[in-house]
């Protein structure tokens, strides 16, 4: 239960409307229980004394009583229905803003399809007995408690051959119960596991079109489907027994209640009106009886969502927000790395004992051999991860103690692949800033070379460009992510240059672009080409995660280390040609 009460806490800012609604179910519940009663004395009123006058007035009233039942039924309906979805709403929000401060690791260790099914199947869940559950549990207590203590009074021995329905019923709930509970777990699982190959070929279409890997994606998901699919049916097989055996259950009592109140009536017992009352007290507790039994199961199955969910909600970021963050409204520049070690397993380290001084505006190249280091160094710089050993110190302060917000506010990152979102260009670019006047977008993209390419897209600004970007070309994309970071302003700057060759129009227009963004701005170059290289202020070398070397091109070249092997071996994408033709 200590489940519930997490999610209940959702419902408290609409406890006056909860109130209200219950306070209508309780109405509508004690109509249910009133309903016999005058259906007793209308009979009674035919039957017995033959009353025209009284069955007439007991009409009206039956009328008034279930006009009532009606007003008040739709009002919990539409409440509970309405915070039912709001709680959900809220919940599904904050449990994006969560995943969202999560760190880094978080999302290497989980599939993106496994995070959607949470949201997703899981939440739905959790919505559907938000609502059902407290409402069934408490309109039947009151019909149960109610109709019981009528019945008693109406008749206690006929009451006893009612109860007689309720050991096997529990024996029942008992023994299923926990095992539908189970198989609801593993179809949630299943479903994720599902989830989780949609994801990813529609994230990986195109790989999955040019391989023509449609059948093997499909036999994935159909794994998947049909294995959820398994678990639901062992799931139906229980849970078709319900209501049938139920049923089965109230017919047999009610046989022997009408053997047996007939009787009573045929010795002047008890009256025919009385009789029908309790034949029909009979059926209104009945009902809560058996909805019990599936409440139970209902409620496991919640329960196991509510854990799958908050055991994400219940994380906390690695990376902590200190409590005394040093807020640095303008960086200067200058950044140290003091022996920073760091692995992304400590005991596995990819980054050993790095030691590095960049002053302010520098322009620092970082090359080396593929799964160097290179990108680990910058994901540590953004503080993604943090550091097993040393420190990266930012103007001097340790980047753990900086207030995280303010800090990469100043820190833009242009990477390899081109990040574009679903909307238009204009969202793109406000992305880096999104309270910039239209002049500044406008500045922006002209200095990143975008502009041109822009103004003859169909609805200029306004264009969509497609999921990721697509309708874009690379060059395009890139320039716009240019864009982008220009509008941001940063004071550290971290381009990831990009592997794949554009054509020498494109790369012209996006060096230019990058010329100007580096301008002023500290600047890291995991770099590719030998321009970008030639032109860096400082080139870190790294090696197995240790910094090997670091000078200028020529200081290196001369020195006939690692960087002169990378160099002539060519390792560098456009190496011979440009050394060509700069020398
Ligand atoms: N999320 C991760 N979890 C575990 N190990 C990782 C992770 N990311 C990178 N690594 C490992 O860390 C090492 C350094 O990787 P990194 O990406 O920093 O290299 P790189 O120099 O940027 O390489 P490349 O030029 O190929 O991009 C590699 O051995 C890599 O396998």
């Amino acid at each position: 239960m200590k489940e519930f009460s997490k999610i209940l806490h959702y419902a408290r800012p609409y406890t006056k409307n909860i109130v209200l609604a219950f306070l209508c179910l309780a109405l509508t519940s004690v109509i249910t229980l009133i309903l016999p009663l005058i259906v007793r004395n209308m009979i009674n009123a035919v039957v017995v004394q033959n009353n025209v006058e009284a069955l007439n007035s007991l009409t009206f009233d039956l009328v008034v009583i279930i006009t009532f039942q009606m007003v008040f039924g739709v009002t919990t309906n539409y409440i509970l229905g309405f915070v039912g979805n709001r709680i959900t709403a809220d919940f599904r929000m904050e449990f994006f803003g969560h995943i969202q401060k999560l760190s880094l690791s978080f999302f290497h260790s989980r599939r993106v399809g496994e995070i959607l099914s949470r949201m997703g199947n899981d939440i739905t869940v959790i919505q559907k007995a938000l609502v059902t559950i407290p409402v069934a549990v408490f309109r039947q207590t009151i019909t149960l408690l109610g109709g019981l203590a009528i019945i008693i009074y109406l008749n206690w021995k006929l009451t006893g051959l009612i109860l007689l329905i309720l050991p096997p019923l529990m024996l029942f709930a008992r023994v299923f119960g926990k095992r539908l509970k189970d198989l609801s777990a593993q179809v949630q699982d299943r479903l994720a596991n599902a989830t989780v190959v949609l994801e990813e070929m529609v994230s990986s279409i195109k790989v999955v079109k040019s391989y023509t890997r449609e059948p093997y994606e499909q036999k994935r998901f159909e794994e998947g489907i049909e294995d959820a699919f398994d678990a639901e049916v062992k799931k139906v097989k229980i849970s078709a027994a319900f209501g049938p055996f139920i049923l089965f259950l109230t017919f047999l009592v009610s046989t022997a209640l009408v053997w047996y109140g007939g009787r009573q009536v045929m010795l002047g017992a008890t009256t025919p009106g009385e009789l029908a009352a309790f034949f029909l007290y009979a059926i209104i507790i009945a009902g809560p009886i058996g909805t019990f039994v599936r409440l139970y199961t209902q409620i496991q199955e919640a329960l196991g969502a509510i854990r799958r969910v908050y055991e994400i909600m219940d994380l906390k970021p690695i990376v902590q927000q200190p409590e005394n963050p040093v807020v640095l409204d303008r960086i200067e520049g200058r950044i140290d790395f003091d022996h920073v070690t760091f692995g992304y397993s400590p005991e596995r380290p990819v980054i050993e004992d790095v030691t590095l001084s960049i002053h302010p505006g520098e322009r620092v190249a970082l090359v080396g051999p593929s799964g160097a280091g290179k990108s680990t160094l910058i994901q540590l710089l953004h503080r993604f991860f943090d550091v097993n050993q040393g420190a990266i110190r930012v103007d001097g302060h340790d980047v753990r103690e900086l207030d995280l917000t303010a800090y990469l506010k100043q820190v833009a990152l242009v990477p390899q692949e081109t990040h574009l979102f679903g909307g238009t260009v204009r969202e793109n670019i406000l992305y880096g800033k999104l309270d910039a006047t239209e002049e500044e977008l406008q500045r922006a993209a002209k200095t990143a070379n975008a502009e041109a390419f822009i103004r003859n897209l169909e609805k200029g600004y306004d264009t969509i460009v497609g999921e990721k970007g697509v309708k874009l070309s690379g060059g395009e994309r890139q320039r716009v992510a240019i864009a982008r970071a220009m509008l941001k302003d940063p004071r550290i700057l971290v381009l990831d240059e990009a592997t794949s060759s554009l054509d020498t129009q494109s790369e012209h227009l996006i060096s230019e672009a990058l010329e100007q963004l580096m301008k002023g701005r500290t600047t890291f170059i995991i770099a590719h080409r030998l321009s970008t290289v030639h032109n860096a202020d400082k080139i870190v070398v790294l090696e197995k995660g240790r910094v090997v070397e670091v000078g200028t091109h020529t200081e290196l070249m001369e020195k006939e280390g690692l960087y002169y092997h990378l160099y002539t071996l060519r390792l560098f994408d456009d190496a011979p040609l440009t050394l060509e033709e700069e020398t």
